[in-house]
């Protein structure tokens, strides 16, 4: 069954970033449940692990498309197709996951890439959509003379951008670009993380939430701009933590704007270096991890010897989920269910919540 994600499927189709796309969503959906499954039985973990929650909801709200001149001098935006560092232009294709909003930002970016040409840079451009706009960061573009920074001004001008940013740094700024997390509007950093889908925040939220339930003292690792903080903090104290600092000046601003929220305390730390120590942990009554790729082994070594009883872990890697899980379980944490997520229709890719308790 996980074979179906290796992706090495016949008819493969034209975009590389969704290999998974000739298979029934129902065939996906199981085998991303049996990733999930095995890579906890590889690591010795017992958990039952739920079906896959399909969180594709109305499609893809952050993208990064890439900007190419193809040998043939035409500029082409999108993504890079199987195997090859060719461009699948949206212009041409619709794509299945995005948001609609999402695919039309094709042509601001391809406007602002044809403006940049001078400079001979592959360019990406991290797309998000808001309530109020696009957000659009460049990256690759490098330092960007002050003549063709005007140039951007207008185009983003033209074509209703909320906010144009290069390399995070905001070129300009029509409207804030607002995400809402409960009833905190949040204005993210440019580029900054947010779940890939709308519907996919929800049912991860609604998870963490579940699993937290009569928690007053909880610890937010690898908070981002908020999106379990500023939920939590209705009911519980929180504690964040998060290594990009602009990512925790969001979570802070959003959390002073609104009202009715418990404290909430910032710290920006890098986890794996300075995981939050047993000592601090000691003073929580629940934890949340929701750290990137490469999963958070150093903090589950401290939770494991703190005095922490109960934590919520949410992954976006399977087996480094499966290895924090482990760590956890040798401190007598047990795992409950295991619910996997996905919010990446047509990849490999998938997410899942577990809570241990002891
Ligand atoms: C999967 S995101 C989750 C963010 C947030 N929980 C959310 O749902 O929006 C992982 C977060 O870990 C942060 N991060 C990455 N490496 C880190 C590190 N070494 N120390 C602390 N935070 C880190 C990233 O900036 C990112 O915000």
């Amino acid at each position: 069954m996980t074979d179906v994600l290796d992706g090495d499927v016949a008819e493969a189709p034209l975009c590389g970033g969704c290999a998974l796309q000739t298979i029934p969503l129902d065939e996906q959906l199981a085998a991303k449940r049996e990733s999930v499954a095995a890579a906890l039985r590889n690591a010795g973990v017992e958990a039952e692990v739920a079906p896959c929650i399909d969180a594709h909801g109305t499609g893809r709200r952050r993208a990064t498309f890439h900007a190419r001149r193809g040998e043939d001098g035409v500029l082409r935006v999108g993504f890079s197709e199987a195997r090859s560092h060719r461009i699948v232009d949206l212009a041409e294709h619709e794509c299945p996951i995005l948001l609609p909003a999402v695919q039309a930002a094709a042509e601001p970016v391809r406007l602002l890439a044809k403006h940049l040409l001078g400079l001979k840079k592959p360019i990406d451009a991290v797309v998000t959509s808001t309530e109020t706009g696009l957000d659009i960061d460049l990256r690759g573009a490098g330092k960007i003379p002050e003549k063709l920074r005007l140039g951007l001004v207008e185009i983003a001008g033209q074509t209703g951008l909320a906010r144009l940013a290069v390399h995070g740094d905001t070129v300009v700024e029509m409207r804030p670009p607002v995400v809402r997390f409960g009833h905190a509007e949040v204005v993210p950093p440019p580029g900054g993380f947010l779940q890939a889908t709308q519907a996919g925040e929800e049912v991860l939220v609604r998870l963490v939430l579940e699993h937290l339930e009569g928690a007053k003292q909880v610890g937010d690792l690898f908070a981002g701009s908020g999106t379990f903080t500023l939920r939590i903090a209705v009911f519980a104290e929180v504690k964040a933590y998060e290594n990009n600092r602009d990512a925790l000046a969001s979570l802070d601003r959003a959390w002073r704007a609104t009202a009715g929220l418990k404290r909430i305390t910032i710290e920006g730390r890098d986890l794996f270096r300075r995981p939050v120590t047993t000592g601090e942990l000691n003073a929580m009554d629940a934890v949340v991890f929701d750290p990137p790729r490469a999963g958070a082994e150093a903090q589950a070594w401290e939770i494991m010897r703190s005095r922490v009883n109960r934590v919520v872990a949410v992954s976006c890697n399977p087996g480094t989920f499966a290895r924090d899980l482990k760590i956890l379980t040798e401190g007598g944490f047990k795992p409950g269910i295991v619910t996997p997520v996905d919010q990446f229709r047509h990849s490999a890719h998938v997410e899942a919540v577990a809570v241990l308790t002891r």
